[in-house]
């Protein structure tokens, strides 16, 4: 699959921004799943079968599949998104970041091990560190950016000397940088959290149409219209917006992937009714 042709089919076809985070906790998990070997796996199909035509793509996110062992479950569900969902891009959340050799290795474990479509990448190690990730090119690099925590703005929100004169955010540097440099191959995306409206309006600006991938409804309290107003592109997509726990905890009993895709359903609605 190539991720951005991919991505902007789903986003006519659907008619949706909504991704789905796939953030498994068993700790979470309806009562009928507990203690089954293969829960995590279960689990996440069951959200991704219930919500699958409601999305733009989904995005598991690697330490809750790590954390309980279940990395099996995590290549399972990637090849369950693609044989039952094909047009479903899936965005693997591993916000990697090391120096060229080892970076090739995470490069191969998302793309080839687990088939991720994209995955999230730290760019504060700088060119060499994205290259390998980069040089799959119908491959997804979504770049750490302006991020949805409190502490986002310790770093991101400095202020560094712009090249010929001025100062900008070092946040603004990495949008500058990855739009202007390292996107060659229009295979670059950025995050930035929903819970930053100004600063997602910012990086638009900055990056033209890049996809951004906003993190930070849902749970973290970030604010639909503000996103979708600060970030959309020029034809009204441009955003893959994320929520996990306020979709997949919706319902807590046997019909948790039913409560889940009326979450999924009123948030798709939502954003799409500010776009
Ligand atoms: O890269 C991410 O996905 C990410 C970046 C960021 O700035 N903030 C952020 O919350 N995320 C991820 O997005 C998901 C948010 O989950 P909820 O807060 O439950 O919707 C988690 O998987 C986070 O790891």
């Amino acid at each position: 699959m190539h991720f951005m042709s991919a991505l902007r089919a789903a986003w006519q076809q659907r008619d949706s921004l909504l991704c789905v985070g796939l953030d498994p906790d068993p700790a979470r998990f309806p009562a009928h799943l507990e203690g089954r070997a293969d829960a995590v796996f279960e689990f996440c199909k069951a959200i991704v079968d219930a919500t699958a035509d409601l999305v733009c793509c989904f995005k598991p996110q690697i330490a809750y599949f790590a954390a309980q062992r279940a990395e099996d479950q995590l290549e399972a569900l990637i090849a369950h998104i693609h044989e039952r969902h094909p047009a479903t891009p899936v965005v693997l959340d591993a916000k990697r970041g090391d120096i060229g050799s080892t970076a090739g290795q995470y490069a191969v474990e998302a793309f080839e091990r687990y088939r991720a479509d994209a995955i999230t990448v730290n760019p504060y190690m700088g060119r060499d560190s994205v290259e390998p990730y980069l040089a799959y090119s119908d491959k997804g690099v979504i770049l750490l950016c302006r991020t949805s925590n409190a502490g986002g703005s310790d770093l991101q929100f400095l202020e560094v000397g712009r090249p010929g004169g001025g100062v900008e955010k070092l946040y603004e540097r990495v949008a500058r940088l990855v739009a202007e440099e390292w996107n060659a191959s229009g295979n670059c995306g950025l995050v930035v959290g929903a819970t930053f409206p100004d600063e997602i309006a910012r990086v638009r600006a900055l990056t033209g149409e890049m996809p951004l991938l906003v993190p930070g409804i849902g749970a973290q309290g970030g604010d639909i219209a503000a996103t979708v107003a600060a970030g959309r592109s020029a034809d009204g997509s441009g955003l893959m917006i994320n929520s996990s726990r306020a979709i997949l905890y919706a319902g807590a009993d046997e019909d948790f992937a039913a409560a889940a895709r009326r979450v999924a359903l009123a948030t798709r609605d939502a954003i799409n009714a500010h776009r």
